[in-house]
């Protein structure tokens, strides 16, 4: 096996999260979600940081225990699950993993990606809401029920303690989640959706809503930074290579549109949620997990970008960067 760098050793670690910080606590741009209630009422200054380590270690400053909605970033674990189950070559031909440059919730791309020139699968990419919810009706299980609970059970896993389900998240997103339940329609209809429209909307929106907090997505992080093992409980969640593709999901479209400009600057994969979450994975060392509200016009965190960009440069993670 290659040798393999050796983590950031502990003070600097925490000097990078400390210093990050400090240095965006003040910044207050953005706007909370505004499309789901629950979401606009999020206390804004809430901001946590917190990095834990491919081999178990925990940084933390601020509210890195404030528990707040996934939202987004669960699609990471349901491919992960997904990739699992089906292998990866049924991922690519059934839900696609190129980039798609548009917005998370974008029908026009379930049409570009449909061109019969380029046989591209329509959903596109499964860390945006048509591949999501494609991956979302990939998920085994009985009855809504059981294909909930092995969606709760491996992003439980992947956090090393049992997660649940936030219910006024859940109520206020099913009000009024008829854009996803056009997306379902429109993927059935190209024969790219694999259970019914509406027990797999509810699947979705139900793993958009449970609870994190910013150690947990660093956990979360943390067990692909490790090749699939969470480095906490030692338990292995999905093999080295799922792990390693998923990753290489979260490079091409985890900030949706603006995917391209997060890899310019920080150099790492990464997956935002609207709930104000986000996650950065330096592959065989660490994942950050951040939670700040306040979103920007793509729906990314504004400080939670910040951060992870300073703590990236501040520890040396940028994997594009030749080292000394
Ligand atoms: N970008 C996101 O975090 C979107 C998640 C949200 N539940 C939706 O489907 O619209």
């Amino acid at each position: 096996a290659p040798a393999r760098e050796a983590p950031p050793g502990d003070q600097a670690i925490q000097q990078a999260v400390d210093q990050a910080y400090a240095k965006f606590k003040g910044v207050m741009e953005g706007e909370n979600a505004s499309y789901i209630p629950y979401l606009a009422k999020a206390d804004p200054k809430l901001f946590g940081i917190a990095v834990v380590t491919a081999d178990g270690r925990v940084f933390k400053a601020g509210d890195a225990g404030q528990e707040f909605p996934v939202e987004s970033i669960a699609k990471v674990f349901t491919l992960a699950r997904v990739l699992k189950d089906q292998g990866p070559d049924a991922v690519m031909a059934k839900i696609g993993v190129n980039a798609t440059g548009q917005p998370f919730n974008s029908v026009l791309a379930i049409e570009l990606n449909n061109d019969k020139l380029t046989g591209s699968p329509p959903a596109g990419n499964p860390l945006v809401n048509a591949g999501a919810i494609a991956a979302a009706s990939l998920v085994p299980g009985a009855d809504l029920n059981a294909r909930w609970k092995t969606v709760l059970d491996t992003a439980s896993a992947f956090a090393g303690r049992t997660l649940a389900l936030n219910q006024d998240v859940y109520q206020s997103e099913m009000a009024g989640n008829q854009h996803n339940q056009a997306i379902a329609l429109l993927l059935q209809s190209y024969d790219h959706l694999y259970g019914d429209p509406a027990v797999t909307v509810d699947l979705y929106t139900r793993e958009c809503s449970y609870n994190v907090s910013a150690v947990d997505l660093a956990t979360m992080g943390a067990t692909l930074a490790n090749g699939g093992t969470n480095p906490v409980s030692h338990k292995a969640v999905v093999d080295p290579a799922t792990s390693a593709r998923v990753l290489a999901v979260m490079a091409t479209a985890g900030l949706y549109n603006t995917s391209g400009e997060w890899l310019f600057k920080v150099g790492l994969p990464g997956k935002s949620g609207v709930g104000g979450g986000i996650l950065a994975v330096a592959p065989g060392k660490l994942a950050i997990g951040i939670y700040s509200s306040r979103l920007d016009a793509a729906g990314n965190s504004v400080r939670g970008q910040l951060a992870a960009q300073s703590i990236a440069e501040a520890l040396g993670l940028n994997l594009f960067a030749a080292g000394k």
